[in-house]
């Protein structure tokens, strides 16, 4: 059944301020994210991205609001939230000392798969993810593109229905980048919901069809990327990008 069009997660009225800060982190955030879309978390550094997409995979706490997450259309419980969805944080999140088979082992077992589903999906993620060469090597030694596609094979390990990343495609080449994101191209047919932060604009203009601009903790422009780039008369995401946050430096 094709359940495109149903909300996946519900943002409402979300804050955030952390502990030692002065300023809102994230202030007055609202957004529907539809169940199988590929969504878009753009904006500046510090606009507040990772902040809301560690809010959403539930690693820190709201300061006010609240998010929902639902599978057609019905309100996940919290455990399934937990083993529903998938994370590939900006940093690597795997263990330098340890080849992609033992990490994918490692970080499988914490979401209990049966060994036998375990080999099949670390066996699968490192074919399709072209490291079944390296899969016994020390990830240590790795190319920053094989880095992230271990950090993202981690991510997945356990066939989230809901997947977040955070930068996946940072300082790799072309043909890493384009792996990558031809693999969450399949996975989204086959009914992933993915939501994604870069400064790739390109690349998000590509990948993503629904996306949410954020500024200085503000969504300042959410909705169908061509929709928006038609009402606000632009010709790609990157004027659309820079007409709405400005020119200056945010460091
Ligand atoms: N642990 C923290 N304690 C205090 N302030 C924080 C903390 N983490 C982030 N911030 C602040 O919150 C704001 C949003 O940061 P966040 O990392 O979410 O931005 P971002 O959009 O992901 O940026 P980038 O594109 O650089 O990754 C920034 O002003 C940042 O300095």
């Amino acid at each position: 059944m094709d359940m495109a069009g149903q909300v996946c997660i519900e943002i409402r009225d979300v804050y955030k301020r952390y502990q030692s800060a002065q300023e809102d982190s994230l202030s007055d955030v609202s957004l529907d994210i539809l169940q199988g879309d590929v969504f878009g978390l753009l904006g500046p550094n510090g606009a507040g991205k990772t902040t809301l997409i560690s809010i959403l995979c539930g690693i820190i706490p709201v300061s006010s609001g609240e998010v929902q997450f639902y599978q057609n259309g019905t309100p996940y419980s919290n455990a399934e939230r937990k083993s529903r969805i998938g994370f590939v944080p900006q940093e690597y999140a795997f263990y330098q000392e340890l080849t992609p088979r033992q990490n994918l082992d490692y970080f499988g077992a914490m979401y209990n798969l049966s060994k036998t589903k375990l080999r099949e999906r670390r066996e699968h993620l490192l074919e399709v993810l072209g490291l079944e060469k390296a899969g016994d090597k020390k990830v240590g030694t790795f190319s920053g593109g094989m880095k992230r596609r271990v950090n993202l094979a981690i991510g997945i390990i356990h066939e989230p229905d809901i997947l977040f990343l955070d930068e996946p495609t940072v300082g790799v080449d072309v043909q890493s980048r384009n792996a990558i994101i031809r693999y969450l191209q399949q996975i989204n047919r086959a009914g992933t919901t993915i939501i994604y932060t870069s400064h790739h604009m390109s690349e998000a203009e590509e990948f993503c069809r629904n996306i949410a601009l954020i500024d200085h903790g503000k969504v300042i422009a959410a909705g169908g990327l061509e929709h928006l780039k038609t009402v606000h008369a632009v010709p790609n995401l990157q004027t659309l990008f820079i007409n709405l946050t400005g020119e200056e430096y945010r460091d």
